[in-house]
């Protein structure tokens, strides 16, 4: 049996003022040590969830529980739970010191005890030697670090962060995102993140909750939701996947013939369902699973370069199959006795093996 989720949201509903729907009849199970991040476009109900987590906003229906008890009626303040806000929340006028300290004084504790507990919080984020810094000379980064420290200092049994590194630039991000993760993973403590940022959300969690008009799409680690997107939103959601209109053909063992127009695909159903013969459903096929041929061959179907975008080592083909349907497809840069220019007919085929998901609306 699955041990017992450290927070549960049991169908959580926020309807604001006015009935817009914030979260619609959400479940979420969320387990202890692990590195969470809530996904999804603006408005989909990131933002709410973890308010609602903290206690900063009550459900309008459904319950909040905390290794089995039903905390929804409790006070923010006396909920094991911290959050770092996106514009880190930090007092201007207090030095690094009593900003990360701030926590502790409302609790008993000896000076002695509140100073080690504060020095060690910034030994965790690599600030140390800023302990007595104003928070105005710090950089974004640093100020990064000194509301991580304030958060953590209180030794929260769940750490939530609302968008913590979006206010730093790009080059500055991808370091916070490593440390962010090493940090988490030597508390052991539960990290509860929001981000709109799907790359930030492959690189750094555990698993990542799909957000969509205040439901849960999908559930799933990282690569899982790569590779086996349940629905078409998700699927457009992580990275780049061509949507097939697809015929269903008949099945192999576990694998499922479509064909889009002239295109033959091989399909996996995630949830088990067998189309009806000739039934058309949605695959995705990844850009990185089409080839591009010069010559036309059997499981080869004609498109028309329509536009080529440079991309490092692969380029990226735009093209559309008979029907006009665009697809895109990664061929790569070096590729032997082939170069494709706008206008011309390249012959696309799955690549062996690859794994297409099938997906419902
Ligand atoms: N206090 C409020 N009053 C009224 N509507 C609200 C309030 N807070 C959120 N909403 C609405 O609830 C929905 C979900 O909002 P939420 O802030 O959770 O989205 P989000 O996914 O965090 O978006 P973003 O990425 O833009 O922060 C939106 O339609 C939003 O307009």
């Amino acid at each position: 049996m699955a041990p017992d989720p450290l927070v549960r949201l049991q169908a959580v509903s926020k309807i604001f003022p006015g009935g817009i729907v914030g979260l619609d009849a959400v479940d979420l199970d969320i387990a202890r040590g692990e590195f969470l991040t809530l996904l999804g476009p603006s408005g989909c109900g990131k933002t709410t969830s973890l308010r609602v987590i903290a206690g900063f906003e009550s459900p309008s229906s459904g319950e909040v529980l905390l290794e089995g008890r039903d905390i929804t009626a409790l006070r923010p303040f006396d909920r094991p739970v911290n959050t770092v806000f996106q514009d880190y929340a930090l007092f201007p006028h207090m030095n690094v010191a009593e900003n990360v300290g701030f926590g502790l004084s409302l609790r008993r504790l000896t000076r002695a005890e509140q100073a080690k507990r504060v020095g060690e919080a910034l030994d965790m984020v690599g600030l140390a030697d800023k302990i007595g810094a104003r928070v105005s000379e710090l950089s974004g980064g640093q100020r990064q670090r000194v509301a991580l420290a304030r958060a953590i200092v209180c030794e929260p049994r769940v750490l939530l962060l609302d968008e913590p590194l979006s206010a730093l630039d790009a080059h500055l991000r991808e370091q916070m995102q490593v440390e962010l993760k090493r940090l988490q993973s030597r508390l052991g403590t539960t990290f509860v993140m929001v981000t709109h940022d799907q790359t930030e959300a492959l690189s750094i969690s555990d698993r990542i909750v799909v957000m969509n008009k205040g439901r849960i799409e999908q559930i799933a680690p990282p690569a899982t939701l790569y590779d086996r997107p349940a629905t078409k939103f998700v699927a457009s959601f992580i990275g780049t996947m061509n949507l097939l209109q697809s015929r269903f053909l008949g099945r192999d063992g576990d694998r499922l013939r479509f064909a889009a127009g002239a295109l033959p695909l091989e399909a996996v159903s995630e949830t088990g369902e067998l189309p009806g013969e000739g039934a058309v459903r949605t695959i995705g096929v990844r850009p990185e699973d089409l080839l591009a041929t010069t010559e036309a061959a059997a499981g080869t179907a004609p498109v028309r370069v329509t536009s080529i975008v440079f991309h490092g080592r692969t380029l990226r083909l735009h093209a559309e199959l008979e029907q006009g349907a665009p697809v895109v497809i990664d061929a790569p840069r070096r590729a032997e006795g082939f170069q494709f220019s706008v206008g011309d007919v390249a012959h696309i085929s799955l690549r062996r093996g690859a794994n297409c998901p099938m997906l419902s609306n």
